[in-house]
């Protein structure tokens, strides 16, 4: 079954979702992606992954993912946030994560989370799981 996943990272972490995306890539394009535009842009470009990119982060991009939590297109929310970071767009960050949680959708704040959720029989194209 198809999925909507969103893939987020601060710019600290940019490099980590590059790689976790790369890695990853066969599952991930089974699935509808979604990113806030810088993070996309880079995606499309280095993970060569079919993302529709909303607005930058800082410029509305959180907002947008988090309507599409809320519209039920999202179901996957892997945000590699900055916890050591101050962000101008804090303000706009805990909306999207308090958006997800209250959604009840999986949410991976970082790599080890994403290599577990990624690794779920539930997102395997139907190529990969066993008849
Ligand atoms: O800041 C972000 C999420 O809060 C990410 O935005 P960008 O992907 O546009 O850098």
């Amino acid at each position: 079954m198809t999925r909507g996943i969103a893939l987020v990272a601060h710019d600290r972490h940019k490099q980590d979702l590059i790689e976790f995306a790369q890695h990853h890539r066969e599952v991930l394009r089974g699935h509808r992606l979604y990113s806030t535009g810088t993070t996309g842009r880079l995606l499309i470009r280095h993970a060569d992954l079919p993302v529709t990119c909303l607005r930058s982060g800082p410029h509305g991009g959180d907002h947008q993912l988090g309507a599409q939590i809320v519209d039920g297109d999202v179901d996957l929310l892997i945000f590699f946030w900055d916890p050591l970071t101050a962000q101008p767009h804090e303000p706009d960050v805990r909306p999207l994560q308090r958006l997800a949680t209250l959604a009840n959708i999986p949410m991976a704040y970082n790599r080890a989370s994403a290599d577990y959720i990624i690794s779920s029989p539930l997102l395997a194209p139907p190529s990969l799981v066993a008849l």
